[in-house]
């Protein structure tokens, strides 16, 4: 991954360890928002990423790449795979229970991907420090071992929940989310 010093972690940021309330190994995610753009199963052209956590920490994801995210013809539009990473790797920095927003998002695009192609979505956090979190997510053709189409790295800011009800809709969240603090 070509990324820049902004989104690699500094020597001092800490190893990223399961939080206890984490999911158990192996278990699915839901949809943060069923009006998610990324995952949420009531978005009629989304991406409908479906995931699991295999340990607690880091974040599986497969997206079918359909007609509605078109670039050129038949071929995924670049800002679409940018955001398949983005909600992988936001899910990844949702398993330490806190809530955060991207601040920087760095792709790389390796391979075309056409329409019809099943990604296999990976992302990993390689560190964190105060309200930082960098982490990695990377996307293969076909199978969770094909080649590499798309790499990310990502800076990700802890935010206070005030972040979704002074900007958003903190309602919103709140009636799909009882495992959040939601009473700034
Ligand atoms: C999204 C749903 C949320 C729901 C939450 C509820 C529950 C959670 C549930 C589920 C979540 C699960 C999955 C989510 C999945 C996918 C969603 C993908 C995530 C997104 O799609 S989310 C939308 C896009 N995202 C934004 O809409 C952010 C807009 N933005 C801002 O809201 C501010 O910009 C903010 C808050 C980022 C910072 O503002 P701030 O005032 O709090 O802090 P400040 O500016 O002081 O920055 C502190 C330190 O970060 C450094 N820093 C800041 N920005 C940087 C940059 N770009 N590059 C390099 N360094 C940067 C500074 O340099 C400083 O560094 P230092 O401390 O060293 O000086």
């Amino acid at each position: 991954m070509t990324r820049s010093s902004l989104t690699t972690p500094p020597p001092d940021a800490s190893a990223p360890a399961a939080h206890p309330a984490a999911p158990a190994a192996g278990s699915s995610l839901g949809a943060h928002y069923s009006r998610c753009f990324g995952c949420g199963d009531d978005h009629p052209t989304g991406l409908h990423l479906k995931a699991a956590t295999p340990d607690g920490v880091t974040v599986e994801a497969e997206f079918t790449v359909g007609e509605a995210h078109q670039g050129a013809p038949m071929l995924a539009h670049g800002g679409v795979l940018a955001a398949a990473m983005d909600e992988v790797i936001g899910m990844s920095v949702y398993l330490f229970h806190k809530p955060y927003v991207t601040a920087r998002l760095e792709t790389d695009y390796l391979l075309p991907v056409p329409v019809g192609t099943t990604l296999h979505l990976r992302a990993w956090c390689n560190g964190i420090t105060g309200r930082k979190a960098y982490l990695e997510a990377e996307g293969r053709v076909g199978a969770p071992d094909g080649p590499v189409a798309v790499r990310a790295a990502a800076l990700f800011i802890e935010v206070g929940m005030e972040h979704f009800a002074k900007h958003g809709d903190l309602a919103a969240i709140a009636a799909e989310h009882q495992d959040f603090e939601v009473n700034p």
